[in-house]
């Protein structure tokens, strides 16, 4: 009987997305090599650390890199691309796909460089599978570019796999996926996919098999219909305070319909991070270029919406300290562009923290993880140890990420440190009547004043 042994599996960019796919595949038993351009990452990586916050992943990880007491070996980290073309068989390329500079549209310059340095290297079979988020049609055109350049000719062959997975979230979403979607152009790559997601698809994820284009636009069309849920709950949130409404009873409401559902309602300051706010619009870039810009003229509507919810936070705060920010004290919660995450790319909560500082009030944030990677994008803002030391002598205080930590917050102990009993609840996240009852002025986005 011929003896089949099982792919091994090499991930380009072990960034948020790429560091779970990896430690996600040694989890499921595959040999893995991930691979960045980064070396301190690669350092870290290799140790069993990971360079950013994800709950689960440094477990996960400590279980599999090669080196560490107890672990399977399944996992190792390099820098060389040499070594990741002779030792892989499925190449998952998860470098980022940012907005470009000025742009609308999305730099594909990292993912063409990943393709670029792996292609020439590749001299036996191989499967190079993209899952970073890319405008339909860049699948076809990396396809034609890897066969130009590898060696290996047609038995080097592209698929395309995008990813669902949130942050917070990722190591679940990774090993126990919503559905799992490749765009294939043969049996034998949908059969080495098919292989490689064996025990999520024996689990009951649903495997959707379709061409290039279907797939990419399968992942824009998921994240635009995720940001459009919720700037059409920040829609309502307007409506509701121009009419002396509750837009949080009015979601919870409309959710009991299970053809609306609950999820994705949560208004406040809006959607951030590293996906939705580019891909919506490199979606309308992409859109233009095909000449179906018209199509998609409502994401427009979504974005300003949802632009629109962190000046209204920043209004709201003005407001709330008397008119002018000048020598106000302001205390910013969270920092992140969600909880569980210390991402703040694109964060709504730095955003209005910086937009406050700007107008002069001194601004100091507080995040259980976000910390350094805030210091790093906003150096000029004041930032504290803990959400007490950020609360004291402040004006006002404002929830912007809704860690569980700032739930759980004692109303009178807080209060006993701020100047004035004031709070801004920019998520709906926390519990009026328990800030009320100790004497603070509550007001979020979308609610009645009382
Ligand atoms: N972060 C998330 O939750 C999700 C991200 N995605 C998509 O996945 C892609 C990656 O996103 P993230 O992991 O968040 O980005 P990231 O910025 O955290 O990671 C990207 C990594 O790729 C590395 N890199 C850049 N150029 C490279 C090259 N030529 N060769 C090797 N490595 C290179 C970078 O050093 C970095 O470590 C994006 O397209 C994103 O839209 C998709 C689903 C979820
Ligand atoms: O393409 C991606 O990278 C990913 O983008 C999102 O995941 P993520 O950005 O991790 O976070 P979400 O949970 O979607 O939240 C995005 C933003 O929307 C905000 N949000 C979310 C839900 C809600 O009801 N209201 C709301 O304002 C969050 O605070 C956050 O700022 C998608 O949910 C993932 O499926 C997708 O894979």
């Amino acid at each position: 009987m011929e003896h089949h042994m099982a792919p091994k599996i090499t991930v380009i960019g072990t960034g948020y997305l790429g560091a779970t796919h990896a430690a996600a595949m040694a989890e499921l038993g595959f040999e893995v090599l991930g691979l960045d351009v980064v070396p301190e990452k690669i350092e870290l990586l290799s140790s069993g650390r990971v360079p950013m916050y994800e709950p689960g992943l440094e477990d996960l990880l400590r279980r599999h890199v090669a080196g560490i007491d107890g672990a399977t070996g399944r996992l190792r980290f390099t820098t060389s691309y040499e070594e990741v073309a002779d030792f892989g068989d499925v190449h998952f390329v998860c470098v980022n796909t940012p907005q470009k500079h000025g742009e609308y549209a999305c730099d594909m310059s990292y993912v063409d460089s990943a393709v670029e340095s792996l292609a020439p290297l590749l001299r036996r079979p191989a499967l190079v599978v993209g899952k970073s988020t890319v405008p339909v049609g860049s699948a076809a055109r990396l396809a034609a570019r890897l066969l130009e350049l590898a060696p290996a000719g047609e038995a080097a062959e592209l698929a395309w796999n995008p990813e669902f997975l949130r942050e917070g979230f990722a190591v679940q979403d990774t090993l126990h996926p919503d559905r799992i979607v490749v765009g294939v152009t043969s049996k034998q790559a949908e059969k080495q996919l098919r292989e490689v997601y064996a025990s999520p698809i024996g689990e009951g994820s649903p495997f959707v098999v379709t061409d290039f284009p279907t797939a990419e636009l399968v992942k824009t069309s998921a994240n635009s219909f995720l940001a459009t849920k919720i700037s059409f709950i920040n829609a309502m949130a307007e409506v509701c305070e121009a009419a002396d409404g509750d837009v949080v009873k009015l979601a919870e409401a409309i959710g009991h319909d299970e053809r609306i559902g609950k999820k994705f309602l949560r208004a406040g300051i809006g959607f951030g991070g590293g996906c939705l706010p580019k891909d919506i619009r490199a979606f309308m870039a992409r859109a233009g270029e095909l000449g179906a810009d018209q199509a998609l003229t409502f994401l427009r509507e979504v974005d300003s919406i949802n632009m629109r919810r962190r000046g209204h936070m920043v209004e709201l705060a003005r407001e709330a300290v008397g008119g002018s920010f000048l020598g106000k004290r302001v205390a910013v919660l969270g920092a992140a562009f969600k909880p569980d995450s210390d991402d703040v790319r694109d964060s709504p909560a730095l955003n209005v923290a910086g937009q406050i500082h700007l107008q002069g009030a001194q601004v100091t944030v507080y995040d259980p993880k976000g910390m350094e990677n805030a210091r790093a994008l906003f150096p000029t803002l004041g930032y504290a140890p803990s959400a007490l030391d950020a609360a004291r002598g402040a004006h006002a205080v404002l929830h912007l990420t809704e860690w569980r930590e700032f739930r759980d917050l004692d109303p009178q102990e807080v209060g006993a440190v701020v100047d004035e009993r004031r709070i801004l609840d920019g998520r709906n996240a926390l519990d009026p009547q328990v800030w009320r009852e100790a004497d603070w002025t509550y007001r979020a986005l979308g609610r009645p004043r009382i």
